[in-house]
């Protein structure tokens, strides 16, 4: 059973989440939030390349193929893969909240195997935000959007300001990162008091 910890239980005085007025229109693609990412990346060759769309309210699908490089047991998705796929689905909500915070725990539950060559259908919510803290869970399915399901996550998201990836990320990155517009303007774009 997901969301057992007590961690991930919003405490009394959190709120409901509030779609941002400039959030993307349900039914658009959202996009890489930064091209090198494993989650979404193009430039990964063996990322999951995970393409997310906007729902209604702060929820959002997505949907990942399992290619060969992402095996664990023999033709099937490794867990930690599939994890990745649930942390990158529960991170693009940050675009419907336009905040950029970061993954402080997820709890995921591996209920079906996943075989190389399937699409992992997911959908994600924020349930609650209380100060930086942002709660929400997440679903993958089989063989469609109603299909069985096969992975389950609940997790806990902590606002952080954009200098957290400057402070933190190596110097490289960082400094390509910079001095690319498109990947300053789609930064700044999440933060609430720039
Ligand atoms: C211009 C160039 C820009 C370059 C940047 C480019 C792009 C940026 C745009 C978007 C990118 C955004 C995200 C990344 C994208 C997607 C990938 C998917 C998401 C991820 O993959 S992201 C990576 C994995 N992630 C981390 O790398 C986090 C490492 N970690 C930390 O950096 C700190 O740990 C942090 C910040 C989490 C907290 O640190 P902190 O000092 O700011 O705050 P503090 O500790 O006070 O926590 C505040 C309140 O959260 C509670 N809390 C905290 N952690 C908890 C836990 N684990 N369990 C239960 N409660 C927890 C506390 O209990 C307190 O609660 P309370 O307020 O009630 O006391």
């Amino acid at each position: 059973m997901s969301g057992s910890s007590a961690s991930l239980q919003p405490p009394a005085d959190a709120v409901k989440p509030v779609r941002h007025p400039d959030a993307p229109a349900p039914g658009d693609l959202l996009g890489a939030h930064y091209e090198h990412c494993f989650g979404c990346g193009p430039g990964q060759p063996h990322g999951l390349h995970l393409e997310a769309r906007a729902g209604e309210g702060v929820a959002l699908t997505a949907e990942f193929t399992v290619q060969p490089a992402h095996q664990g047991a023999p033709g099937l998705a490794h867990g930690g893969v599939l994890a990745t796929a649930l942390d990158e689905t529960l991170g693009s909500l940050n675009w419907l909240l336009r905040t950029v915070a970061v993954t402080g725990r997820l709890e995921t539950d591996y209920v079906r195997p996943v075989p190389v060559g399937t699409t992992l259908h997911l959908a994600a919510e924020v349930t609650a935000v209380a100060g930086r803290k942002i709660y929400s869970r997440a679903v993958g399915r089989l063989d469609g959007p109603d299909g069985p399901v096969a992975v389950r996550a609940d997790a806990l998201f902590v606002e952080v300001k954009v200098d957290h990836f400057i402070d933190h990320g190596r110097p490289e990155e960082i400094r390509a990162a910079m001095s690319d517009p498109d990947q300053v303007r789609r930064a700044r774009a999440f933060e609430v008091n720039p």
